[in-house]
């Protein structure tokens, strides 16, 4: 089988193997959509895909809304040439359900895919013929971190954005220089209302994009390159809102195990592009079933009815709870442990993991014991049931080919919010004790023995990027397996590195804690999974 909007009218080949198939009339939606788009989608990755436009299928199959969603991609020119226009925007997303069940489902929500490329004539007509249609109501995104900065790592302004600064709103080439002039077009083409959404997983994203776009307008309206109202029309959110938003649904890379799969049903259409800026994406998806995306109601225009898929729409503050309560508690702390963990004894699979006792109580202790009692609660989600659902339906998920290695990425960055933000509420709280933290200075004292590039079994181990990586190696390198401590010379410029861990370790008593873990962790071969055991299973703890 072939995807293609001719192949999906024998339903009956689809269906005997095992897809669903939309139920909604894919050309009269279409039509809908050219005429009264509401809403346009920056970033055709694999999240929106596998997540984003199975929100909107489910809601066009209920017959609770007659458009679909227009797919824009402004970096990765390719994913659209390689992935959408031969499939004419069609996809498959399959859920793999922890249960073993595996749901394909053909999705159609995404009617019309563009190149956001100010060269492209065609194209660049049609984006400013969407944003100045009064029917637009969102414009959302799932561009990645990066994304969103203006700058380089040194803080110098990227090549593209200073064209853009200097030349206005024209030929725009940098990624937000050409967001900012579509809804510029809208500005003069009769200030229509409209909400800018950041879907990304980074914290306060609406606040991100705001920043970006806002910086354009300011150096636009400095050099006169664009009216001096703009400014006004960016700033005032009955025109122009921001939300913020918190989404998590663990989508990875198109696997090979998923396109097997998918082969034996007899769909052909399989093969992954890894695109020269390294994508990796197929004509199918592969994520788990659970997902959660919560966004701030804050809507000038009007919104697509999201909420008819489970969506939830609720004011600021509690996406900024939902945001702490998985960032810093019930999932990315848990996470990481496994990650740190993991590497360090060899697994590659997350779900592995979970298989060990020793493993599975530790992200138990730290997410139940040592994460709740301070958790952030949304009211809107439960912590307890979320961190259950963790812990006993998504990390173990053996169908999900989630890895360690990939989790570790950039841990030095992670360590702040996902342990500190722990640790200083234990410092705040009168009733709670931060010397009585034993299982997160455990998992820190795993990251420093991690740094040695060492595993368990004393064998030489690839480290993740990490861009502290040059910097902090070199502490722990001269030490080997069998050393005896005290290793306080190695890991105090580690441990006391507020801008790491959120605080000086050795300022609140837990440096001294993670050295002598650390000591236990190094004191000979297996002595990692021994040490574990020791601490996860102690009567004390
Ligand atoms: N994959 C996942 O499990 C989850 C992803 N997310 C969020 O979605 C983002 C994207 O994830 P996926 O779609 O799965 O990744 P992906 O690799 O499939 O797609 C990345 C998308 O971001 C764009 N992009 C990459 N670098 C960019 C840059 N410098 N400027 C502008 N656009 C850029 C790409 O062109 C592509 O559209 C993540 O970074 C994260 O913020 C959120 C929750 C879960
Ligand atoms: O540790 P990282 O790299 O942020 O990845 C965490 C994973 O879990 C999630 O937070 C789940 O939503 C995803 O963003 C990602 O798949």
């Amino acid at each position: 089988m072939k995807l293609n909007i001719e192949t999906l009218k024998d339903v009956d080949a689809w269906q005997k193997a095992g897809f669903n198939l939309p139920k909604f009339n894919l050309e009269q939606v279409k039509e809908n959509t050219k005429t009264n788009p509401n809403w346009i989608h920056f970033g055709a990755g694999n999240i929106f895909r596998g997540f984003i436009a199975n929100a909107q299928q489910n809601i066009l199959n209920e017959g609770k809304s007659n458009r679909g969603i227009i797919v824009a991609e402004g970096f990765d020119y390719e994913i659209i040439e390689k992935v959408y226009k031969p499939y004419e925007n069609l996809g498959v997303l399959v859920t793999l359900k922890a249960n073993g069940n595996i749901e394909k489902t053909v999705i159609a929500s995404i009617v019309e895919s563009l190149v956001v490329d100010s060269k492209n004539e065609e194209n660049w007509k049609r984006l400013k013929e969407i944003f100045i249609n009064p029917s637009l109501q969102m414009v959302s995104f799932t561009i990645t971190e990066k994304g969103y900065s203006l700058q380089n790592a040194k803080g110098e302004y990227l090549y593209d954005v200073l064209e853009d600064f200097n030349n206005g709103p024209k030929n725009p080439v940098s990624y937000i220089g050409k967001l900012a002039a579509l809804v510029y077009e809208r500005f003069i083409n009769g200030k229509q209302p409209l909400a800018l959404v950041s879907m990304d997983n980074c914290s306060h994203n609406g606040t991100r994009l705001y920043e970006s776009v806002s910086k354009f307008v300011k150096k636009w309206v400095e050099k006169g390159l664009v009216e001096e109202d703009f400014d006004s029309y960016i700033n005032n959110p009955k025109y122009v809102s921001f939300p913020w938003s918190m989404i998590d649904k663990i989508t990875p890379r198109p696997d090979p195990s998923v396109r097997e799969m998918l082969k034996r049903d007899g769909f052909e259409d399989v093969e992954t592009v890894i695109t020269s800026k390294n994508t990796y994406i197929a004509p199918f998806v592969n994520a788990e079933e659970c997902e959660y995306l919560v966004i701030e109601d804050l809507f000038p225009n009007g919104r697509p009815n999201l909420e008819e898929s489970g969506i939830i729409f609720t004011d600021r503050e509690t996406v900024d709870k939902v945001e702490k309560m998985k960032v810093c508690t019930c999932l990315n702390p848990l996470h990481t442990a496994l990650a740190i963990y993991g590497c360090l004894l060899g697994y590659t699979l997350i779900s592995k993991e979970m298989e060990a006792s020793e493993l599975k109580k530790l992200v138990e202790k730290i997410g139940y014991e040592e994460g709740l009692p301070v958790v952030v609660d949304p009211e809107i989600i439960d912590p307890k049931k979320f961190i259950d659902e963790v812990i006993n339906v998504r990390i173990p998920n053996p169908f999900m080919p989630d890895t360690p290695q990939r989790i570790a990425t950039d841990t030095s960055q992670k360590l702040k919010i996902r342990f500190g933000e722990t640790i200083k509420a234990y410092m705040k709280r009168e009733d709670l004790n931060v010397m009585d933290l034993r299982f997160i200075p455990l998992v820190l004292a795993g990251w420093c023995r991690y740094l040695m590039g060492i595993d368990n079994e004393g064998n030489e181990m690839a480290l993740s990027s990490d861009p502290l990586l040059e910097e902090l190696t070199p502490y722990v390198e001269s030490i080997s397996l069998g050393d005896k401590g005290p290793f306080h010379r190695q890991l105090k410029p580690i441990l006391s590195n507020a801008k790491i861990f959120g605080v000086n370790l050795y300022e609140i008593g837990l440096g001294e804690i993670v050295e002598n873990y650390f000591e236990e962790l190094i004191a000979s071969k297996g002595a990692v999974r021994a040490t574990l055991k020791k601490y996860v299973y102690s009567e004390k703890n």
